[in-house]
């Protein structure tokens, strides 16, 4: 059976995800498309050469008989309304980050899927699906470096463009790591508190750059993120967990070392789009196939969109008082209790 996607939102990452859908993944079609600027959807259509239909609105691409599922890659502050409208047609819906821009939006979608009966939803948190997160994961659930302690990890871009502001480095870019780090350790965030060191020449004057987000967990883990976006050399994402028994490191992207004018040197990648590829992949193949084979999506949920939310909530808050502020999530409802593949791999 060939799952049939729409998709609403045809700039970068909504390209991207066509491009995998048509030329490289199995089991899905592009069917329709939509985006608020129809031109960009008509040349999606043609750049990718699909057999689908241009949609003047999402509500309108929701409702194709044809449709069984959508993408919603959209502008963040958009994407909440497209979910809802996915969830009341009972059909299901892989969201890019964020989920919503608030956890009230995010808590919306949680209740709509609760009332649904069963996960129509994933959120692109695609780093649980990357081969050197999965690998550093096996290593801590192995307790081969003991209980963690500590965490040291980066997320730096290169550059960024005029309209990026000193909050979306919290809602924007760490929520990657967000996402990623208690579902290392398997653990639930306490509290964060942000610190500006001094501010690089590169950044735009509304812009803080770098900024260091110190985060405490509930079992008493001290994470430290180092977001820089303006680090000018490339696209780096580390991440160091410092445990018991010893120090376990996300291994670094292989890279050709080159020996050359008496230099030992390797590349490093320049944008996103390359270093998770291979994650954008499974994430995509996982969500289809996992819809074919169990009728319910195997990947991030909406519970996990929401303590995203409410996580980077708490950071922007920490960015303007410059106190440490507590991170507090609801109970989680029991339709999240326990993810497919968490059940697998008991
Ligand atoms: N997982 C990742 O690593 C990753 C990487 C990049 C972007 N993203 C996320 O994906 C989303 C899109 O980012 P992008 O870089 O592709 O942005 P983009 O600006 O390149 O594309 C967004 C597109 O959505 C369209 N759009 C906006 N509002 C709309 C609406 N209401 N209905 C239909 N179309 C609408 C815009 O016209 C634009 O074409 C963002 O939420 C971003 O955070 C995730
Ligand atoms: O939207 C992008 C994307 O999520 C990238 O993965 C991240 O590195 C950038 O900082 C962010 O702006």
């Amino acid at each position: 059976m060939t799952l049939k996607i729409g998709v609403i939102g045809t700039g970068a990452i909504g390209r991207e995800h066509i491009k995998r859908i048509t030329q490289t993944l199995a089991g899905g079609k592009i069917v329709a498309v939509t985006d608020v600027n129809q031109e960009s959807a008509k040349q999606a259509v043609e750049q990718f050469n699909l057999d689908a239909t241009v949609y003047p609105d999402d509500k309108s691409l929701v409702a194709a008989d044809n449709v069984d599922a959508v993408f919603v890659t959209s502008w963040g502050p958009a994407h909440e309304a497209s979910v809802l409208e996915t969830i009341a047609a009972g059909k299901y819906v892989f969201c890019e980050k964020p989920l919503a821009t608030t956890a009230e939006g995010c808590l919306r979608i949680v209740e709509a899927e609760k009332k649904h009966g069963k996960r129509l939803v994933q959120v692109g948190f695609m780093r649980r699906y990357d081969s050197s997160y999965v690998q550093l994961k096996e290593v801590i659930e192995n307790k081969e470096i003991g209980e963690p302690l500590m965490i040291r990890a980066a997320h730096r871009n290169p550059t960024v463009d005029e309209n990026y502001t000193t909050d979306m480095a919290a809602v924007d870019t760490l929520v990657h790591e967000i996402d990623a780090l208690h579902w290392l350790i398997d653990d639930d965030y306490k509290s964060v508190q942000v610190t500006f060191p001094r501010k690089t020449k590169h950044a735009l004057p509304h812009l803080q750059d770098p900024q260091i987000f110190n985060i405490e967990t509930m079992n008493g883990v001290a994470i430290s993120v180092e977001v820089f976006v303006n680090c000018q050399y490339g696209y780096d994402i580390q991440c160091e967990v410092i445990g018991e028994e010893g120090i376990a490191k996300l291994p670094e992207v292989p890279s050709v070392v080159m020996r050359k004018g008496g230099n030992l040197s390797a590349g490093i990648l320049q944008d996103w789009k390359k270093r998770f590829m291979d994650a954008y992949d499974k994430e995509l193949q996982d969500f289809m196939d996992s819809i074919k084979e169990t009728g319910e999506p195997n990947g991030p949920t909406a519970w996990d969109g929401y303590i995203a939310a409410v996580t980077t909530d708490a950071c922007v808050k920490a960015q303007q008082s410059g106190e440490k502020e507590a991170i507090e999530l609801q109970e989680k409802p029991a339709l999240y209790k326990k993810s497919i593949t968490e059940l697998q791999t008991q």
